[in-house]
């Protein structure tokens, strides 16, 4: 297993060791001990999984305090663009943003802490989506960030004809409304 980060502290991208032979592969997707000893110490209470088509937008989202959430994301099949955005209050890197392909192909992982609002676009005809989260489902707490937010300028690597958000995604704040008091 391989962990990496990135220009952003806190996220990581997570790389398991594949095992192949005659009957396929075989690789551990989450093992506590190494992802500890890597630094991330999230209990994960909560697993989601998700379908969706190619231009499907969801996000970004977050849920606030005390049901902020760690997650832990991966593609069962197909091909997304993860993205996560740096909301921690009073980080170097906030209002920044990474994004990688996660595939079924690639099996890598990307790992956010609390603190990061998260989205992904299906690059694929259709992607299910796996991920594991430290806290759980609290609608009150949901929060969000329009995908499209000028400021964020997110590249999701889909024709902006073709994609598909939801209405509730569409209402969005943006970054500067929802977080109006930073300054940059
Ligand atoms: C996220 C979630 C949704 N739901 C319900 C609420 C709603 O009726 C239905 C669909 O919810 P949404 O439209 O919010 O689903 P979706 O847009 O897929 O929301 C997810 O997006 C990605 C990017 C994330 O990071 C996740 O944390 C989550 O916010 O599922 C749960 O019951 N439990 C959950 O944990």
């Amino acid at each position: 297993m391989q962990f990496e980060t990135c220009h952003i502290p806190g996220l990581v991208i997570v790389t398991p060791k594949v095992f192949s032979d005659s009957r396929g592969f075989f690789f551990e997707a989450y093992n506590r001990k190494p992802f500890e000893e890597a630094g991330i110490t999230a209990n994960f209470v909560q697993d989601n999984q998700s379908q969706s088509s190619y231009g499907v937008i969801r996000g970004l989202h977050f849920q606030r305090n005390p049901f902020a959430q760690s997650k832990l994301v991966r593609v069962l099949q197909g091909t997304i663009l993860d993205v996560g955005v740096d909301i921690r209050e009073g980080s170097p890197t906030f209002g920044q943003h990474f994004s990688i392909e996660l595939s079924a192909e690639n099996k890598k992982q990307l790992f956010l802490p609390a603190g990061f609002a998260h989205g992904f676009s299906v690059l694929s005809e259709t992607a299910i989506v796996a991920y594991k989260c430290d806290n759980y489902y609290s609608k009150e707490s949901e929060g969000g960030i329009r995908y499209d937010d000028p400021e964020l300028a997110i590249d999701w690597k889909i024709d902006p004809a073709k994609a598909i958000v939801s209405g509730k995604d569409l209402e969005l704040p943006l970054l500067s409304e929802s977080f109006a008091n930073f300054t940059y």
